[in-house]
């Protein structure tokens, strides 16, 4: 059994769009190891909505897989046939969508819901599912009484910790969770993220967690993979790469959200512009028309992603500089001086 529960290796995928296409995933590596929650951050239009549902392989009608591996307890799922990947989808494999709280289907009592994945897909009795339902619903700390409730009975946090349950029905060994406390204030955040951390450490499950909120990794995760722009900026053990980030992205987005162990300052100051059109990215660093610490060499030269020190990798020609630059970057007036 490798340490692996996932290893994704140079995963490209890419949309048809009019006589075009947009590689909104172009060569993304990185790894999740077993009984491990890793975060995959960054901005909204980065891909990692991609990335979640590309590991699924349930994807939009104009996506395509154009390359590399989906290694999944050892086996490529990117290329197996579709009969058996669906074997694989919430037995193996779950996925809570992002909103997956409002997804739920207003027409139905959440206990029929959960019937459904139980029976259809699990091939429960009747009797094994109900009590399969009270079970879930106490892992996730709603009363059993509540099952016959419609989602609207429920509050926003709530809802997500149906979500969760459904996601936990069949005891899946990975669970992907797009941006799961996005909608929520802060405190239901906290609750469900907390609940979430309880839950991977009592049944040894994996999770990848999907956010743009920097903060929600620091809080939560073992690792995080930062991408931008449809790549891996840097990735590793989640102190490693948030107390000591050697990408100027990361460093970056550790600037612009709050309740950052270690964020000294107070201050929050965004990164200024854009992530580029993916129609027509930039050559070389994706990141260089954003960065205050760029040099020729990263408007002409894509840099590999390479390990700085063991198991922490970073993108970046500057990566050995990252000590200094990380000084530079903590001042706002980098930031400013470069907008
Ligand atoms: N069905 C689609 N057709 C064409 N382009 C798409 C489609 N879905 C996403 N894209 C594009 O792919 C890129 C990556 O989008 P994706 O949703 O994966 O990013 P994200 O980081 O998850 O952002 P968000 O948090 O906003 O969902 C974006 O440029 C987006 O516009």
């Amino acid at each position: 059994m490798t340490a692996n529960l996932l290893s994704v290796r140079d995963l490209k995928v890419s949309y048809r769009v009019g006589n075009g296409h947009i590689d909104a995933v172009d060569g993304a590596s990185f790894d999740v190891p077993r009984g491990s929650i890793v975060g995959l951050v960054g901005e909204s239009g980065c891909g990692k909505t991609t990335v979640a549902r590309a590991l699924t392989r349930v994807i939009a009608d104009n996506a395509r897989i154009t390359g590399g591996q989906i290694l999944f307890d050892g086996k490529d799922i990117a290329a197996i046939p579709e009969r058996q990947m669906n074997a694989l989808r919430w037995r193996d494999i779950a996925f809570i969508p992002q909103s997956a709280m409002n997804s739920l289907d207003p027409v139905y009592t959440v206990e029929y819901q959960l019937n459904e994945v139980l029976r259809r897909r699990g091939g429960l009795s009747a009797r094994e599912a109900r009590m399969r339902c009270e079970s879930l619903f106490e892992m996730v700390g709603i009363e059993k009484g509540r099952l016959r409730d419609y989602p609207h009975q429920f509050s926003g946090g709530m809802r997500q910790r149906v979500a969760i349950a459904l996601a936990l029905a069949l005891n899946p060994k990975l669970v992907i969770a797009d941006e799961p406390v996005t909608a929520l204030d802060v405190i239901v955040q906290r609750q469900i993220l907390d609940q979430l951390r309880e839950l991977q450490t009592m049944l040894g499950i994996s999770v990848i967690l999907v956010t743009h909120d920097i903060s929600v990794v620091a809080y939560i995760c073992d690792r995080t993979v930062v991408m931008y722009a449809g790549r891996v900026a840097e990735a590793g053990p989640m102190a490693g790469v948030l107390t000591r980030p050697a990408h100027p992205y990361t460093m970056g987005l550790r600037n612009a959200f709050p309740d950052l162990a270690g964020a000294a300052s107070g201050t929050l100051t965004p990164i200024d512009g854009a992530p580029p059109n993916l129609a027509e990215p930039p050559p070389g660093c994706r990141f260089a028309p954003r960065c205050p610490f760029s040099i020729e060499v990263c408007s002409t030269e894509s840099p590999p992603l390479a390990e700085i020190v063991p198991d922490h990798r970073v993108a970046c020609h500057r990566a050995s500089e990252a000590p200094v630059l990380r000084e530079i970057a903590a001042r706002t007036e980098t930031w400013l001086a470069h907008a």
